[in-house]
């Protein structure tokens, strides 16, 4: 897997120009040499300017979105259509105004679909797998998008707990979320390392830390993306089969 690349924004609104174009890019190519696209979306907020951004770019009307399946890495566990889900921001930034077919949008359970998140991480798993080729557990994501918290989080999967170390497994409920809301659904780093392309979507110094050692940790080996490095920072884990894209702001990339 070749080692994150960094690329420097002067700020968000650059970043968030930047990311629609390179997406718009990534959807047409795809679709060009393939059947369907399936894009991994994340929450957070520069995950969702960035869809904002691109439901003003310019050609979105040359994609034909029938042939695109979006994704989540991650998911609060609350009532469908609050304000909190990812996939509600997603759409009112995006995927409401699109001619896309509902089937098409793999939204993660919410408190009205299920009793429990781990029930809700049981039936994406499945739905994961009817999309997955041959006895894969996933698709291979085209593209997945990533936000990265000021602790180096990415998805629901923090730091100094278990879950970035899962191998196995495809999605797992998280309790006690020290990101606000405390309930949530989230892929496995396996999962999100299925992806062809990982782009880290970063801005702000209160990122600035985290982003250091995310780019420190670029210089590793996939061997050595273990123990205390993903412990510490879990976005280290996160590199994409064939791409890894750091699209940070400077005020980011200052420590
Ligand atoms: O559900 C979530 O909260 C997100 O998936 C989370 O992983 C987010 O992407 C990061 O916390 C970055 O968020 P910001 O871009 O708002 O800092």
């Amino acid at each position: 897997m070749p080692k994150p690349q960094v690329i420097r924004h002067a700020d968000k609104a650059e970043l968030g120009v930047s990311a629609a174009q390179r997406i718009f890019e990534v959807l047409t190519s795809t679709l060009a040499e393939k059947p369907l696209a399936h894009i991994s979306l994340t929450g957070g907020s520069m995950g969702i300017a960035v869809l904002a951004e691109l439901a003003r770019h310019p050609r979105l009307s040359e994609v034909d979105f029938s042939k695109v399946h979006f994704w989540w890495s991650d998911e609060r566990f609350v009532a469908a259509g609050h304000e909190d889900r990812n996939e509600q921001q997603a759409k009112d930034a995006l995927l409401s105004q699109l001619d896309i077919p509902a089937k098409n949008l793999h939204i993660m359970g919410s408190t009205d679909t299920f009793e429990t998140p781990e029930a809700a991480a049981q039936a994406y798993a499945a739905e994961l797998a009817e999309y997955a080729e041959k006895d894969d557990a996933a698709p291979v994501f085209d593209l997945t998008l990533l936000g990265m918290g000021p602790d180096g989080h990415i998805a629901s999967l923090f730091p100094h707990r278990e879950e970035i170390h899962l191998r196995e497994g495809v999605a797992l409920a998280i309790h006690d979320s020290p990101k606000p809301p405390p309930t949530r659904v989230s892929l496995t780093l396996p999962v999100i390392r299925a992806s062809q392309r990982i782009w880290f979507l970063i801005a702000g110094s209160d990122k600035a830390e985290a982003t250091a050692r995310l780019t420190e940790a670029a210089k590793l080996s996939d061997e050595q993306l273990v123990g205390e490095v993903l412990t510490e920072t879990p976005a280290a884990g996160a590199r994409g089969l064939a791409e890894t894209l750091v699209l940070a702001t400077e005020d980011s990339l200052t420590a």
